[in-house]
């Protein structure tokens, strides 16, 4: 279900709430302006230029583990705390919307963590679900895309699986300003190869453990 939002809109936050609690996943178009992606999207290139990204790892703690042939994306993990304008207004935003989120589903969702991903060409994150097998607090996955006109030809679309048996599926264009939200413990998902360099910020929204 695709939404339009405008921005700073109570009632257009609590219109994504009502779609998460119908189906449990929704994409967004507009709660980012242009101006935020393009600001993201550089926030994330200097850092990706500076070397400061790291290879993904799969789980976490003592049992993360580097798999290639799982994934193949580098990442950035942002510290609210230590953030640029935009990535400090990326968390903004996404506090507005976890409030939202709370109000209408009761999740209790009290903290967000959040990467920048590069996904160079070739690179892909094979199907799996958000939820580490030591700790289930993710609760709610929200990607989104730093990528300025993408087609359809380039691949890298986020195939979302919308049943437990993974038989139907939506794939996602990760195109500029797309953010898809979804629960962490119940859509199974996967990031297409993409025959360029894909941007995005991953988040999860998580309840206290
Ligand atoms: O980039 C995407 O579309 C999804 C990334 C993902 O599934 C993850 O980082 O867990
Ligand atoms: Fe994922």
């Amino acid at each position: 279900m695709d939404l339009p939002v405008k921005q700073d809109a109570g009632h257009e936050l609590s219109a994504i709430a009502e779609q998460l609690a119908e189906q449990g996943w929704c994409t967004v178009h507009n709660l980012f302006s242009p101006a935020d992606i393009r600001a993201l999207r550089s926030a994330c290139l200097s850092e990706w230029e500076d070397g400061r990204f790291h290879q993904a790892a799969i789980g976490r703690g003592l049992n993360a583990a580097r798999r290639s042939e799982i994934r193949s994306d580098s990442v950035l993990w942002l510290d609210e705390s230590d953030a640029s304008p935009a990535v400090s207004h990326y968390f903004t935003t996404m506090q507005r919307l976890r409030s939202a989120v709370n109000r209408e589903l009761y999740l209790g969702l009290a903290e967000l963590e959040a990467h920048f991903a590069v996904y160079p060409a070739g690179s892909f994150y094979q199907k799996h679900l958000d939820r580490f097998r030591d700790d289930d607090t993710r609760t709610l996955s929200a990607v989104l895309y730093l990528n300025q006109d993408w087609p359809e030809a380039s691949g890298g679309q986020l195939r979302l699986y919308l049943d437990p048996d993974c038989q139907t599926y939506r794939d996602i264009r990760p195109e500029a300003g797309t953010l898809v939200l979804f629960l962490s413990d119940r859509f199974w998902h996967e990031v297409l190869p993409a025959t360029q360099q894909r941007l995005s910020i991953t988040g999860w929204f998580r309840r206290r453990s």
